[in-house]
């Protein structure tokens, strides 16, 4: 799967530079540039809120997946725009990986109050 995430990389990459806006999604929303595609990331998160809602109270699942795939394919068209892609967001995650987020607080917070009483 993460191969599949390399090669969507490389063509958003690639529609960022070279296609024109006619006949591509991507560089037409590289074309309208950054607050456009916040935008949709925007539009997309609600979207998901909305259709996670639905399945709660006996809705469609593949509605939500499908309004998820929007929003990730969104974010990565942002963070293409952006010259980050989805190998950067992978490796954080693999930083994280195994670390209890309730650890990875703690910790946070005990280096903050080290940092104050310095
Ligand atoms: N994965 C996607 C993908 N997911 C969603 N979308 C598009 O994202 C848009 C989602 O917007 P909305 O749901 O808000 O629908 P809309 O009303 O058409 O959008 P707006 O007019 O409001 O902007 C739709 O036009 C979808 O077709 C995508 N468009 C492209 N890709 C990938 O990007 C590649 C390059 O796409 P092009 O640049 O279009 O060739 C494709 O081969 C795909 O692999």
């Amino acid at each position: 799967m993460s191969d599949l995430l390399r090669e969507l990389d490389a063509v958003l990459e690639e529609r960022k530079n070279t296609a024109d806006a006619e006949g591509s999604y991507v560089a037409s929303l590289h074309r309208k540039g950054l607050n456009k595609i916040l935008e949709k990331v925007g539009e997309e998160a609600t979207e998901v809120i909305l259709a996670a809602k639905d399945v709660e109270h006996g809705g469609d699942r593949q509605a939500m997946i499908a309004e998820t795939a929007d929003l990730w394919f969104h974010s990565l068209v942002m963070l293409s725009h952006l010259g980050a892609d989805s190998q950067d967001v992978l490796r954080e995650l693999g930083r994280r990986f195994g670390l209890s987020g309730l650890e990875e607080k703690a910790a946070r917070t005990a280096k903050q109050e080290q940092g104050q009483k310095q």
